[in-house]
């Protein structure tokens, strides 16, 4: 993307000479006169922000898109000789994901348009679910009717669930119609029995999700595939739930992950392995061939180790005021990454070589025989024990897993396809929202914090310093949660007893402040509207990221510091993917819903609270003594941050509706900020 490289390099550098500059300032005012600690602890956050800004040029360094033609691909490989692929689909939860969207997921990916006999769809149940095994056993015998239907009149949204509610590819062939209208009947019977099992309390009856024993059933109809034309072949379907007993623990998603690894080695064995998430349903039928197109291109497969979809989400709003599209990460962070080695894995969506997992495996001092005692006589078994597989370490298995691969020197590919070709379900709550980036955090730094940290681990690997600096932003990225912290503080309270933290408005150094948040400012706007968003993005991403490094950074790092002493146990909460009528509707109107935990509204409410205290007071008080011209940055900063959070204050004096900030946390956080503003009294006057 040559336009993009010329914009970013241009600004990275000119912004560099800036910071540099600020700093330069900072040190040398420091020799006029002893900092004050307030002044101390800006410093400290803009030195962090500029460490971390500079971390973050590294995925702007080299854009790259990328395009396929599975056509091509097909007139050269003949249908038979395509290698097999093991489908991978993880669910864990029954009620914040229920069995039937799973069900959709998987017959999405058994229609996938693939050779039949070369595909297998694996479901990892963490919940012990009976509920989910008959559900996935009533998938398999809807399928049947389903699969054929897609085949013969070429569907392409072949998700059951996203095709009844859009028909986006509606098209008049002979007998469509009639079909369509039966399988049609069919899905709601289908539904109707899903739904009807879910009510005779097979949910609680059939579960226990921290104890239960290991059950594999393969879930097919020898008959069936040995009889029926090719039309309607189906796929293999195997239910996989894996032993799981208190004491032992079972590594999440990791764990899950691994035990599909060394089942379906079992039983298919496929050299290519797609990665699920039990939402991800496949919204478009070739992604498998559009993979394969990297996979098998002798120039670039022998180090390819996966080629990484974007996540895609088909419950997204226009106003996507919380962000669930992670924009920045995959309009514009992965394919930056896509020009260095590759993008990160993102946990679903991709296409992984087998052995690239397995990794250099066969540990030389295993004492097989020990194992065998252990394990029973199987050979298969044994050996599969050695993989490396997914890691552990960290609740983010897929960005730690990803990073061991691109040290080792594989390569990855990030392939963004005009039609999306999975589409997942976005969280579309602020609670949510800030609680699914706590444990994203809470992940990151507790790789930053084990052996495997970015910044040192295998320095003297394959792996270039760009693409190394991608991994450290990431798992240093918690650490904003410091500088947001003290400039959402300190500048205010500053300004409340008319003590200057940046130069006078009127001053040329004041130029290099405004300079660099200026360039910043429009940096941002470029890249929002390059990416083909509205302008208003640019306006919301900063309000929800500032509330991230708030609540989610802050979170996230108080739990790795916790989890790192031992005195918290790892855990992994999946997502809520259900949402009831109100939260949609907010989240439709781009309203936010301040129906959250305490935990989440509290600090946010006393901060703007705090500013709006700051900017009042502080702006009066400098009109009247005449030093608005010296405090000017620090007014700018409270009217900046009120500015981009008012739905919150919005949120607790105007809203009536049931979204508004509760009376409780408006009192909580006040009476808060008034203990802040007397302590920060007692600290600025002495
Ligand atoms: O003990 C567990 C916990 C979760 N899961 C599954 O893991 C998947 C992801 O969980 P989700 O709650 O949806 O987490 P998200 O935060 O939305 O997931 C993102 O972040 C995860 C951690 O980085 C990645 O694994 C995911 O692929 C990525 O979509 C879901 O299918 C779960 O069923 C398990 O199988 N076992
Ligand atoms: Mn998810």
């Amino acid at each position: 993307m040559k336009k993009s490289t010329v914009i970013n390099r241009s600004y990275a550098i000119l912004q560099s000479i800036a910071i540099s500059s600020m700093i330069f300032y900072r040190v040398s005012s420091f020799h006029h006169s002893t900092p004050s600690f307030p002044l101390l602890l800006v410093f400290a956050s803009e030195l962090i922000l500029s460490f971390l800004w500079l971390l973050g040029q590294a995925y702007l360094w080299r854009p790259f898109t990328r395009e396929t033609f599975p056509d091509r691909l097909m007139l050269r490989e003949k249908t038979d000789q395509l290698p097999g692929i093991d489908v991978f689909i993880c669910t864990a939860d029954p009620e914040k994901e229920p069995p039937l969207e799973v069900m959709n997921t998987v017959l999405s990916a058994m229609a996938m348009d693939y050779p039949t006999e070369k595909l297998s769809v694996y479901v990892s149940d963490d919940g012990g679910c009976a509920l989910t095994l008959y559900a996935m056993r009533e998938a398999w015998e809807f399928g049947r009717y389903w699969l054929p239907f897609c085949r013969r009149f070429g569907i392409k949204t072949r998700c059951p669930k996203l095709y009844f509610s859009r028909y986006d590819d509606d098209f008049a062939g002979r007998g469509y119609e009639e079909a369509k209208e039966i399988i049609k009947l069919k899905y709601k019977l289908l539904e109707e029995h899903v739904k009807k099992a879910e009510s005779n309390g097979e949910i609680i009856r059939g579960r226990n999700s921290k104890n239960h024993p290991a059950h594999v059933e393969v879930i097919e109809d020898e008959s069936h595939n040995t009889t029926s034309s090719s039309e309607a072949k189906m796929p293999r379907l195997v239910y996989v739930c894996r032993e799981k007993k208190p004491s032992v623990p079972h590594h999440f998603k990791a764990g899950a992950l691994n035990v599909l690894l060394r089942v379906s080695n079992m039983i298919s064995n496929a050299p290519y392995v797609l990665v699920l998430d039990c939402d991800m349903r496949c919204n478009d039928p070739s992604s498998a061939k559009q993979a394969m197109c990297f996979h098998l291109d002798p120039k670039i497969s022998p180090n390819l180790a996966f080629v990484q979809f974007p996540q895609m989400f088909h419950n997204l709003s226009n106003m996507d005021i919380y962000d669930g599209k992670l924009r920045s990460v995959f309009s514009v962070k992965w394919p930056g990454m896509d020009g260095l080695q590759g993008p990160m894995l993102s946990g679903t969506g991709f296409y992984m070589k087998r052995m690239a997992l397995y990794g250099d495996i066969v540990q030389k001092d295993t004492d097989f025989t020990l194992l065998k005692h252990y394990l029973g006589p199987s050979n298969v078994l044994v050996k599969s024990l050695n993989y490396v597989g997914f890691l552990y370490n960290s609740v983010i298995e897929d960005y730690l897993t990803g990073f061991t691969l691109h040290s080792k020197g594989w390569k990855s590919v990030f392939y963004n396809p005009p039609r999306p070709a999975f589409l997942g379900t976005a969280t579309t709550k602020l609670n949510d929202t800030l609680l699914q980036g706590a444990r994203w955090n809470c992940g990151a730094l507790q790789v930053t914090f084990s052996r495997l940290c970015p910044l040192f681990h295998r320095l003297t690997s394959k792996m270039s310093l760009l693409q190394r600096m991608c991994y450290v932003y990431l798992s240093f990225q918690p650490l904003y949660f410091f500088p947001m912290w003290c400039l959402a503080t300190i500048p205010q309270l500053c300004l409340l007893h008319a003590i200057p933290l940046y130069p006078k408005a009127s001053s040329s150094l004041f130029m290099v402040f405004s300079y660099i948040f200026t360039m910043s400012q429009l940096k941002h706007l470029e890249e929002v509207l390059s990416t083909g968003d509205p302008i208003r993005t640019w306006w919301d991403e900063q309000r929800i990221w500032t509330m991230k490094a708030i609540i989610s950074y802050t979170i996230g790092t108080m739990n790795a510091v916790l989890k790192c002493f031992g005195l918290k146990e790892a855990n992994f909460v999946p997502t809520n993917k259900v949402a009831n009528d109100e939260q949609i509707m907010f989240y439709q109107k781009g309203l936010f819903n301040f129906r959250a935990s305490t935990i989440v509204l509290v600090p946010l409410v006393t901060l703007v609270t705090l500013n709006i205290i700051c900017f009042v007071a502080g702006a009066v008080r400098s009109i009247v003594d005449g030093s608005f011209d010296a405090m000017f940055g620090q007014i700018f900063i409270s009217f900046y941050v009120l500015a981009v959070h008012y739905p919150l204050i919005d949120g607790m004096i105007l809203r009536k509706d049931e979204g508004w900030v509760p009376t409780s946390v408006t009192m909580l956080s006040f009476a808060i900020s008034i203990l802040v503003l007397c302590f920060g009294s007692l600290i600025l006057l002495s």
